[in-house]
């Protein structure tokens, strides 16, 4: 089974733009939760820009799905990863000043610092997952962190789903099959949708966990939160 988790991100965006607390982030998490959401992530950037320190605090206490960090591993984040203690740790590479994710780790030359990172959080009893993209160079490396899981950035293939699904997922397969020969646990995230989920979940059916959120919280918008996480939870029991 494919978990959904959801990246409840967007909902601190909205929050944050009048300074007060509607919409309430560890509200929409427990109803995001009962409506269906197998795991809630967040990514607390550094400038806080929706995600704040205190909401990972706040929904640490509350969340009983997975809760699944995201972030660079600098001192900030494992602090507060560690003090936290969720099910899941997923290391992005992301510059502070990041729009938004853009691409995987180079494993190869970052290997020696991701070992340690990695073994520092399991030390903590938190799963690591490490970003990554669909390039073969990468996994072997991957596995050689002692990382339990790798999440495949999908930008790429939402991006040339509509011209050509098929050419846009071989990448995926590919890697998918090399990650599932080393043993290592596999996710999926960015720019996934309506329109992309399901013919790579057909694709990949072994897929752990897919995290999802900036096109789930605009779904969202037009057909409610509940209705749009059981729309995207149909798109994972695809056969
Ligand atoms: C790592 C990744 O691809 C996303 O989870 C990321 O969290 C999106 O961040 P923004 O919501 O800041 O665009
Ligand atoms: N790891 C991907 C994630 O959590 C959400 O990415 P997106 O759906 O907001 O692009």
């Amino acid at each position: 089974m494919t978990k959904l988790s959801v990246n409840i991100n967007k909902i601190a965006t909205l929050r944050n733009a009048r300074g007060a607390n509607n919409p309430d982030v560890v509200k929409v998490a427990l109803d995001a939760e009962r409506f269906g959401a197998q795991g809630i992530t967040v990514h607390p950037r550094p400038d806080e820009r929706h995600i704040r320190h205190q909401d990972v605090y706040d929904l640490a206490q509350v969340v009983t799905t997975e809760f699944n960090i995201e972030g660079y591993p600098d001192k900030r984040f494992m602090d507060l990863v560690k003090e936290v203690k969720p099910a899941q740790a997923t290391l992005v590479p992301d510059p502070p000043n990041a729009i938004t994710s853009n691409t995987g780790w180079d494993t190869i030359s970052n290997q020696g610092m991701l070992k340690d990172i990695v073994a520092e959080l399991q030390e903590s009893g938190i799963r690591v997952s490490i970003f990554i993209n669909p390039e073969v160079r990468y996994f072997e490396p991957a596995k050689l962190t002692g990382t339990d899981r790798v999440e495949l950035y999908t930008e790429p293939y939402a991006v040339g789903y509509p011209q050509n699904k098929e050419m846009a997922v071989k990448p995926y397969v590919e890697v998918a099959e090399i990650a599932k020969e080393l043993g290592l646990g596999l996710n999926a995230g960015h720019d996934l949708d309506l329109h992309n989920l399901a013919f790579l979940k057909q694709s990949i059916p072994y897929l752990d966990e897919v995290s999802i959120g900036h096109a789930l919280i605009c779904d969202a918008l037009y057909y409610g939160l509940e209705n749009t996480i059981q729309m995207y939870r149909r798109q994972l029991e695809v056969l």
